[in-house]
């Protein structure tokens, strides 16, 4: 509920005055049923006035112009609400934990963010709201205006709303399990959706695709059974209702005729003020039992908004001018029970560039991203300049450090947006950067030129072509530190060593951490640390270690065979 209050304190102004207008409007559609029974009463005794009609024909002018009035804060407040709910997941994601962040799945987490801004906008806008604005005031109306007709028409009326709310909840807990059915079902859904599409290669030649389909349609099975019997248990407490609402009023004709205690204009206005008393109580019902859905929705969506953030992205000590000098000293980290490094102890100085080596899964990206603060070591401390990187704040350190991944360095947006984000850089800048990574030619076959869209992943681009744009960044962006995390593999020699002697140029004074696996393109590197399971097994300059150490020379050898 914290989000949902956080909404609530943004948009104060606005849910006053929706509110406001609604019992205005509640307590004159009411007042008008009650005028009406006065005027056919008027009207059959013959003292009906001008004065009379001028007031009730008043009162409906202000229903009309008051229900018209009421739309644009009730569409700003739906619409907002909803759309508001979305914006949290995204800040969210901007401050969330790596690792929980890492153990989310797209898909399932797209469904529950969607379910879950539909659930919130309705608890709030379509329960509370209408609650507040609607329901409450049209009930309590309704019965003031029936008490002052008849009270034993009144007690009627409310023995009535007891039996009502007996029913839904016994109606609700049969409505739960069906509700929780439907939303793992939609998740599962969305995830074998979204899966089919980001693996559509994959899944097509492993020929994934026919039991893809068959888990989406066991899903799509259960969700519209599903979906079926909520429907069905709602209609029958519908006709239950209607069926109550009936007899109430039968009751209220039998009653005038027997006691002929009541004039034709009471009996039109108690059959007009039942259907006002009751209509709230049908719809509160439905919201009602919505309301309590909608909650499980919710709860599953805050349960996201709820994991674990990074406190030290926004909190934490400043760091000043970097200069790029890290020191780890005796750190442990492992992934849940998978020990990586243990007491692990090593110093890059400023202005170094170093590379990681080593076999497939001994820990390099793990050291990487445990340098640039996203991983967190168990026990020991890293060191920058000295600063111990666990307590400064690292929007202050994104500012001066720039990383490229091993995975997906190209995101979904122009050619521009990918190379300077959204910093204000001249066209002709921009365009002879992609000089210095071998992209000139390649640029000018664009038809949108820097506007060009790469699609997601850059999925319109060589994997060759993504590494390059994303190493041209590094022309743009006034780094201290560079950490390349195999940011050349896809690339061809020649090309390679074209752009490595480039970036070496641009990145003379900053601290250059790479990971490589083709050895030749860090022959050039002041010093290379060979890493097995977790520990550093050689250090030095690619001709000592070519010299002195077996493991170096084994990588070495292999890689120039699969070369
Ligand atoms: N998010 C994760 N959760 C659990 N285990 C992980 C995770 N990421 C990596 N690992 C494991 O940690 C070990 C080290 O992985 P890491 O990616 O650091 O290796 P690497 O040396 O960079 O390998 P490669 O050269 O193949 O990229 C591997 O055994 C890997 O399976």
């Amino acid at each position: 509920m914290m989000y949902l209050k956080e909404i609530v304190k943004k948009n104060k102004v606005w849910i006053g005055i929706y509110i406001v207008v609604g019992i205005v409007l509640a307590f004159l559609t009411n007042l008008s049923a009650n005028y009406y029974q006065q005027l056919i009463d008027h009207f059959t005794a013959g003292t009906l006035t001008f004065r009379f009609i001028i007031i009730y024909g008043s009162v409906l002018l202000l229903i009309c112009i008051g229900n018209y009035l009421d739309e644009y804060p009730g569409r700003k407040l739906e619409n907002g609400i909803y759309l508001d709910l979305k914006v949290q997941a995204l800040k969210k994601v901007s401050c969330i934990d790596y690792q929980t962040y890492q153990s989310l799945g797209t898909g399932e987490l797209l469904q529950k963010i969607e379910s879950g801004s539909g659930a919130g906008k309705r608890i709030l806008f379509d329960f509370y709201f209408e609650m507040a604005r609607k329901l409450l005031p049209s009930i309590g109306f309704s019965m003031l205006f029936i008490w002052r007709l008849n009270t034993s028409i009144a007690y009627a009326v409310l023995a009535g709303y007891i039996l009502v709310f007996v029913i839904t909840n016994i109606l609700l807990r049969s409505l739960y399990h069906l509700k929780e059915k439907i939303l793992n079902n939609e998740e599962q859904m969305t995830h074998f959706l979204t899966r089919g599409f980001m693996e559509m290669v994959t899944f097509r030649l492993h020929r994934k695709f026919k039991a893809e389909i068959a888990h989406a349609n066991h899903a799509k099975t259960q969700i519209v059974d599903s979906k079926i019997k909520m429907s069905l248990i709602h209609e029958a407490f519908f006709t239950l209702f209607a069926l109550l609402v009936t007899l109430i009023k039968i009751g209220i004709i039998l009653y005038a005729w027997f006691t002929k205690s009541l004039t034709i204009g009471a009996v039109i206005a108690l059959i007009t003020l039942v259907d006002h008393a009751y209509t709230p109580i049908a719809i509160f019902n439905v919201l009602f039992v919505q309301y309590k859905l909608d909650q499980s929705a919710f709860k599953r969506y805050t349960h996201f908004l709820d994991a674990k953030e990074d406190k030290q992205l926004q909190i934490g000590e400043p760091l000043q001018s970097l200069q790029g000098a890290f020191n780890i000293c005796q750190i442990d980290f492992a992934y849940s029970k998978q020990m990586i490094f243990k007491n692990l102890s090593l110093a890059i100085q400023a202005g170094e560039k170093i590379a990681f080596v080593g076999g497939s899964g001994s820990g390099k990206s793990t050291l990487v991203k445990l340098l640039i603060g996203l991983l967190k070591p168990t026990c020991g401390e890293i060191q920058i300049d000295g600063q111990a990187l666990g307590k400064i704040c690292l929007e202050d350190y994104y500012k001066q450090i720039l990383y490229i991944p091993q995975e997906s360095p190209i995101f979904d947006g122009t050619l521009r947006e990918n190379l300077i984000f959204d910093k204000q850089i001249a066209d002709e800048e921009i365009v002879a950067v992609l000089k210095h990574v071998c992209l000139e030619e390649w640029f000018t076959k664009l038809s949108h030129g820097l506007e060009t869209k790469l699609g997601e992943r850059g999925i319109t681009l060589s994997g060759g072509e993504r590494q390059r744009l994303a190493l041209a960044r590094i022309w743009f962006q006034d780094s201290k530190v560079i950490i390349l995390d195999e940011a050349t593999s896809a690339m061809d020699n020649l090309t390679e060593e074209h752009v490595m002697k480039a970036v070496l140029e641009v990145a003379a004074p900053c601290t250059v951490i790479t990971i490589a696996h083709r050895l030749n393109a860090i022959k050039d590197f002041d010093r290379i640390l060979a890493f097995h399971m977790g520990t550093v097994v050689g250090e030095g300059h690619f001709n000592e270690l070519l010299a002195d150490n077996d493991y170096f020379k084994e990588l070495y050898h292999v890689g120039s065979l699969e070369e």
